[in-house]
């Protein structure tokens, strides 16, 4: 009845459904088409239960037979949790499956487009490639770096601080970009502030809005462990809070925040390098990661290469002041040349505040 590109399009929308809640997979969406009519479709909505595949083939039935099937990834392969959709495939007896984007791990990287070929399937690669590869920056970025992907967060003013000059700070943006900071969190792993930023705000870093979901692990890097132990993140347990450090704390000291069920993670050297806190949160299979400031901590994830997206909200504000903070600390970029490119991707009003997201170039 339609082109590949619709079925596919409607592929890629049925993935979304996942969004925020597959990791560490990715989201897959699969749309099953018969006789010009769609006779089955499917989203991958959570780690460990079934993949898009095997939903859409489950909802098409009989209708499965001499179908062709569009798919957002490439059909897994392998026996992890659930069994290979290429061999479901195969056993549904579909004729044709058309194949948004390859899967880069390495357990199915064309293993799936190969067996479902020597089946007699016809099988076409990269239709919307691009919208399934941005679908999956996250998954993509972990599987290939083994580090999360970090989105750094902040709101600020028109002339772009994020305080005032005596360091208020509540609220510059509205209710309604603060909602939407909200749904970005629920997206994550994990969520990530400086110590200044739990001594000036006290955050609670969890995700309050709808019915409550598991709250993302707060990560605070502190490295003299001076967050109060009277901190939100330290005493609410309303989320498992990780403190990294430099190598010069007092083992007393982190005592008394382990007791109260706070994990004191020291690093090697005595200061903090965003490098190996990216390693160690990727060992912990940490895939996103939500930088929420201060502007000190987006500064060295920024000098260490490490943001992979920004997010900013903007209020329609003018706050001035030669010292009022802005969304960027610390040393910054003294080179015109160094300064961090930006590819903007999303430009929209949330409320009275712009919304702007922004992906690093890759250098
Ligand atoms: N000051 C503003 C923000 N301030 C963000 C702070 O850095 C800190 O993340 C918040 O205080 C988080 O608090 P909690 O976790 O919700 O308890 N963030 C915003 O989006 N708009 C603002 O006006
Ligand atoms: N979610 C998804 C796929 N995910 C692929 O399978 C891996 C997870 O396998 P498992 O542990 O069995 O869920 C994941 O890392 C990715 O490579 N594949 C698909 O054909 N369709 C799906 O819907
Ligand atoms: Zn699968």
């Amino acid at each position: 009845m339609y082109r590949d590109e619709h079925y596919m399009r409607l592929a890629l929308d049925v993935a979304k459904a996942g969004i925020g809640q597959t990791s560490p997979n990715p989201v897959v969406g699969a749309v099953v088409v018969n006789g010009g009519a769609v006779v089955g479709l499917g989203a991958h909505l959570k780690a460990g239960e079934l993949h898009a595949e095997v939903h859409a083939i489950r909802m098409a039935g009989e209708k499965a037979r001499g179908a062709t099937v569009y798919v957002t990834l490439e059909p897994c392969s392998h026996y992890g949790k659930t069994p290979p959709c290429a061999d479901l495939l195969i056993q549904a007896g579909v004729r044709r499956v058309v194949i948004a984007t390859t899967d880069p791990n390495p357990l199915v990287a064309g293993k799936g487009i190969d067996k479902l070929r020597r089946a007699g399937i016809e099988v076409d690669v990269g239709l919307l490639k691009e919208e399934a590869d941005e679908l999956n920056r996250v998954f993509f970025h972990y599987i290939a770096a083994k580090t999360p992907f970090v989105t750094l967060k902040y709101a600020c003013s028109l002339d772009g601080k994020i305080a005032t000059a005596t360091g208020e700070s509540k609220w510059i943006t509205s209710e309604a970009a603060r909602q939407d900071v909200h749904r970005l969190r629920a997206q994550h792993d994990a969520i990530l502030v400086g110590v200044n930023t739990v001594l000036a705000d006290n955050p609670k870093l969890t995700v309050r809005i709808g019915e409550q979901r598991k709250n993302p692990l707060r990560i605070i890097l502190d490295t003299n462990l001076h967050t109060p132990l009277d901190a939100h993140v330290v005493t609410d347990r309303e989320a498992e809070t990780w403190i990294i450090t430099g190598s010069g704390i007092s083992w007393e000291k982190a005592e008394a925040y382990e007791r109260l069920g706070v994990r004191i993670i020291p690093m090697p050297a005595a200061h903090i390098h965003v490098r190996d806190v990216l390693r160690l949160l990727g060992e912990q299979r940490i895939t996103s990661l939500f930088v929420e400031g201060g502007s000190r901590v987006h500064d060295s994830f920024l000098r260490a290469g490490a943001v992979n997206e920004v997010v900013a909200y903007i209020a329609p504000k003018l706050i001035g002041g030669r010292e009022a903070p802005t969304p960027v600390g610390g040393l910054g970029f003294s080179r015109l040349e160094e300064a961090m490119e930006l590819d903007i991707r999303q430009l929209e009003m949330v409320g009275p505040d712009i919304k702007v997201v922004a992906a690093v170039k890759r250098r």
